[in-house]
């Protein structure tokens, strides 16, 4: 249940390792525009920026090797890196790819890999242009750097940071079960990265221009979270407003959970979450460049909690569980 404590509190964790790594943000260089902490780090070079991302895929962890096709591999190794790239509303530039490949892994199905990850590439613009390849006693384990840009009429990289007090949350997608089987659509592999949306959203120059994006990969609310917590506001969600997929419905019937708690915290949605203004999409759900954006509750000044749920029953609570997080 939403209530209940993360099974992972015992170890290390992944926010705990990278606290520290953000400690150090303020000893960087003045060319590092972002730091350690968004959905892209970035760089000027004279007067370009430059925005980078790096996402590891790992057999186990993102997908099970026996059972998912090498293409569907390939894809989402290049889609989830473009993912982060829609989140700052940029524009990808090119892609390094680098392989550690199982001994036991046949050729052809490295080849095949390689050459979906190619593909991928080239569908979305980003095409590869270098990388590294192993053979290792280890699961297969793909990582993909992707550089990016912001088109000039785009603006600058739009942050987790800037959320304004009294701004609205919107979403853009339906989330929840994104690891569900359904109509032979796996939303974690097949999903597409809201490049388009991020751009148009992007070039917006009045109120509609979020304030804040990012994309959710972790679960809804352990992204709001780093939204809320850079921003330094608190943040509430009106969850019967959260459009609940097909898949989160299905998940729901397996689990112990309503269909909302997947929704929440699932993760792998990859849909873009962001702040505006609450005029900027002044009704529940607009329809916008071919999107379907909902408003899901609204950012105030910080108080004790980073985030509060106003649930279906009429309670509000502080959410214990956020979602997705590594352990070591
Ligand atoms: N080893 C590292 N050194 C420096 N920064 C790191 C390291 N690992 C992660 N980070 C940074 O910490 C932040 C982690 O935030 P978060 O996990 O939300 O990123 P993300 O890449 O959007 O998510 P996901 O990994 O789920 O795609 C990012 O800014 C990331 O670049
Ligand atoms: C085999 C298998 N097990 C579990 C999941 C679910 N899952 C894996 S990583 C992740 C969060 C994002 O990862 P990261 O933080 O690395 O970006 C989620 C929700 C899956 N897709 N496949
Ligand atoms: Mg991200």
């Amino acid at each position: 249940m939403l209530i209940s404590q993360s099974p992972y509190n015992t170890t290390m964790q992944e926010f705990e390792l990278l606290e520290n790594i953000f400690k150090q943000n303020g000893s960087l260089p003045s060319n590092i525009t972002i730091p350690p902490g968004d959905d892209m780090g970035a760089f000027t070079i004279g007067n370009q920026t430059v925005l980078v991302t790096v996402d590891q895929l790992a057999d186990g962890i993102h997908f099970t090797l026996e059972t998912t096709s090498i293409k569907r591999i390939a894809r989402k190794a290049v889609t989830r890196n473009l993912s982060d790239v829609a989140a700052m509303g940029a524009t990808p530039i090119a892609a390094i790819c680098a392989v550690s490949f199982p001994k036991s892994l046949a050729s052809h199905h490295a080849e095949s890999l390689l050459e979906h990850i190619r593909q991928t590439g080239q569908t979305f613009s980003c095409p590869v242009i270098g990388g590294d390849i192993s053979a290792w006693p280890g699961k297969l384990l793909i990582s993909i750097t992707v550089f990016a840009s912001m088109q000039p009429q785009h603006g600058s990289p739009i942050l987790r940071s800037t959320a304004q007090p009294n701004d609205a949350l919107y979403v853009a997608g339906p989330l929840g079960g994104s690891i569900i089987d359904h109509n032979n659509t796996i939303h974690h592999l097949d999903f597409t990265p809201q490049l388009d949306l991020a751009q148009h959203l992007a070039a917006e120059q009045g109120s509609r221009r979020p304030s804040a994006m990012i994309d959710i990969s972790d679960g809804l609310l352990r992204d709001l979270s780093h939204i809320a917590k850079l921003s330094n506001l608190t943040a509430i969600i009106d969850v019967p407003q959260i459009p609940i997929s097909d898949a989160a419905l299905i998940a729901a019937k397996t689990s112990t959970h309503p269909p909302y708690h997947h929704a929440l915290t699932d993760g792998e949605d990859y849909q873009l979450l962001f702040s505006a203004p609450l005029d900027a999409f002044p009704s529940q759900q607009t329809s916008y460049h071919g999107h379907t954006i909902t408003r899901i509750g609204s950012l105030v000044p910080r108080h004790q909690s980073l985030i509060m749920l106003n649930l279906p029953d009429g309670q509000t609570v502080t959410p214990q569980y956020l979602g997705w997080e590594h352990h070591s």
